[in-house]
């Protein structure tokens, strides 16, 4: 059965595209689904809600709109997500990054991965693991925390290969000499990709 990850991954990459290019963050896309345990194809996943970087009036990121665009739907506040989230005896929370959950941000905003790690709060399941497509560039805050985070918290994490480039060209739009920096992190991520 084919891993429904590069489906997922690719959703993710569009949902960044709608994202308005800023020097001062990356355009990033993410999805929320309950998956079925064991259910390695994800033919039975329900999407539960979508977001990117500054879907949502301010400086929100993609996580923080996903979180915060169920949290409306569901008629609560954004802090109060984790009370409407469904619990489902053998079903997951898994949610989809194009780029690394943050650790930090440099306004001093909640970082994501304190707003995943909230959803596990008062004994809930919560998200269990996130899957991205690239690290965080070190561009703003160097040495990226979040997946450090993340295993601290028990949530798991792991990478998709395959959509580096594609995901670094779309958060580094709005950034002065978007390619070359993109190059210099493919470098630095270790995913050189051929001469085009
Ligand atoms: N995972 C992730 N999703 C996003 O939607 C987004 N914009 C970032 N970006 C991470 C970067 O570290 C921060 O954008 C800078 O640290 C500036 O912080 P603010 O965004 O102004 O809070 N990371
Ligand atoms: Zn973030």
């Amino acid at each position: 059965t084919t891993s429904p990850h590069n489906a997922y991954m690719q959703k993710c990459v569009s949902l960044a595209e709608q994202s308005p290019p800023r020097p001062t963050n990356f355009r990033v896309g993410a999805l929320l689904l309950s998956r079925k345990d064991g259910d390695v194809s994800g033919t039975d996943d329900r999407i539960l809600s979508t977001g990117y970087t500054m879907e949502l009036a301010g400086n929100t990121h993609a996580e923080q709109c996903c979180f915060s665009n169920y949290a409306a739907v569901h008629k609560v506040p954004d802090d109060e997500v984790s009370t409407v989230l469904p619990i489902e005896a053998g079903r997951k929370l898994i949610m989809y990054v194009s780029m690394e959950p943050c650790g930090k941000r440099l306004s001093g905003n909640t970082p994501c991965v304190q707003r995943i790690t909230k959803t596990r709060e008062g004994d809930r399941e919560g998200v269990q693991k996130v899957y991205f497509g690239v690290k965080e560039p070190g561009t703003f805050v160097g040495e990226s925390e979040g997946c450090k985070m993340l295993t601290a918290a028990g949530i798991e994490w792991e990478h998709v290969a395959g959509f580096e480039k594609e995901i670094l060209s779309v958060a580094f739009a709005g950034h002065e000499n978007a390619a070359e920096k993109v190059k210099a992190t493919l470098g630095e991520q270790g995913t050189d990709v051929a001469e085009e």
